[in-house]
């Protein structure tokens, strides 16, 4: 599955976050995210694959285009018999967010990415449109730090797993009201804390790589981008747990329907039983092979943004895979016209 299918996913983010940079800093979100989708679902729908999507543009818009449950790749055509042999071909699952902060991008600011992950048939948790508390920490603190324990005991588990003290750890989680009592906790503890406006899936794939100066994510964001960030952290072996937030008066945003008691009917309509479960990245990505592919759309703490020049762009990505053992950045140059000159750095 993986051979051809890592290089290509390459090229589906890389073009997504090109289209989408061009909308960089104009205010106009819907805009960005829009001509990311179409990017990605063009370049997704030539490769030789039968893919379907688990999670893409789906409930919160009402999307046309790569929205759950629509099938994408040469081989899922009803023609595909004139181009492929389908049979031949494993189906695959996967999970997309072509603009993940299209607020980063419609006001320049750092830590946008397209990004998506890519796994067998069943191996990514088809996650409601709910929101997800999460908890994410390095490789280090894998099975250690825990999202059943306050904040306080997992940043001494932190700093003990890695080897410094709690005023040397810096948190990550979203600015948003519910987590007034969080943000107060984790000082309290004597860690810094980094607020982020959007982006909790960079947030989250920080957290794997030593040197980011980002030792945990916690908080509640969505929980489509928690089984995104599931993917990336179990391809590192980093730490991820998540937990479906259903309760409207805990998220106090409104968007997830009127009541808590509604939702858990809603769950169960999905075969979610146990709204309450916690999960981990083997669960939310629990399939055999886990590929997960970023490209920076503005410039974050692992990837630079598209950097255009006269004639061409330059991207930088990310495609980790759980079965090759690897993290790799990908550094493009793309070539639209004939450019004057190709850009070196
Ligand atoms: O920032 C985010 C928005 O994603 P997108 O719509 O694709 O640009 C995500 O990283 C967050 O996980 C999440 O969507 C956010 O936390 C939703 O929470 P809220 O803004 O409080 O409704
Ligand atoms: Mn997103
Ligand atoms: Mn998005």
């Amino acid at each position: 599955m993986e051979n051809t299918l890592g290089l290509e996913i390459i090229e589906v983010v890389e073009q997504a976050a090109i289209a989408s940079a061009r909308w960089m800093g104009k205010g106009e979100k819907n805009t960005a995210d829009q001509v990311a989708v179409e990017a990605m679902r063009e370049r997704m729908n030539r490769i030789y694959m039968r893919g379907r999507i688990v999670i893409g543009e789906g409930e919160r818009d009402d999307a046309p285009m790569l929205y759950i449950g629509e099938e994408v790749g040469i081989c899922s055509r009803p023609d595909a018999k004139n181009f492929c042999n389908p049979d031949e071909l494993i189906e695959i699952d996967i999970a997309v967010d072509p603009c993940e902060g299209t607020n980063l991008v419609a006001y320049g600011q750092p830590g946008s990415m397209a990004v998506l992950a890519i796994s067998e048939k069943g191996g990514l948790f088809a996650a409601p449109d709910f929101y997800m508390k999460k908890l994410a920490a390095p490789p280090a603190a894998k099975g250690k730090v825990d999202i059943n324990k306050s904040a306080t005991e997992n940043l001494k588990i932190l700093a003990e797993c890695l080897d410094r003290s709690i005023e040397e750890l810096v948190v990550v989680v979203m600015k948003r009201e519910r987590h007034n009592d969080l943000i107060k906790e984790i000082r309290e503890a004597g860690a810094r804390v980094q607020l982020i406006s959007d982006g909790d899936v960079g947030a989250a794939l920080s957290c794997g790589f030593a040197g980011t100066n980002i030792h945990a994510l916690m908080g509640i964001g969505a929980a489509p981008e928690g089984v995104i960030s599931a993917a990336a952290m179990r391809a590192l072996g980093g730490h991820f747990q998540g937990q479906l937030i259903y309760d409207p008066e805990i998220v106090k945003t409104g968007l997830i329907g009127e009541s808590k008691e509604a939702n858990i009917e809603r769950l169960k309509s999905m075969g979610i039983n146990d709204p309450d479960k916690v999960y981990d990245a083997d669960e939310l990505a629990s399939g055999e092979t886990v590929l997960f592919a970023a490209c920076g759309i503005t410039s974050g703490n692992l990837m630079q943004g598209v950097r255009f020049f006269n004639g061409g762009a330059r991207t930088q990505s990310l495609v980790i895979s759980n079965q090759s053992k690897t993290a790799r950045f990908v550094d493009t140059i793309h070539m639209f016209d004939e450019p004057k000159s190709l850009q070196l750095h």
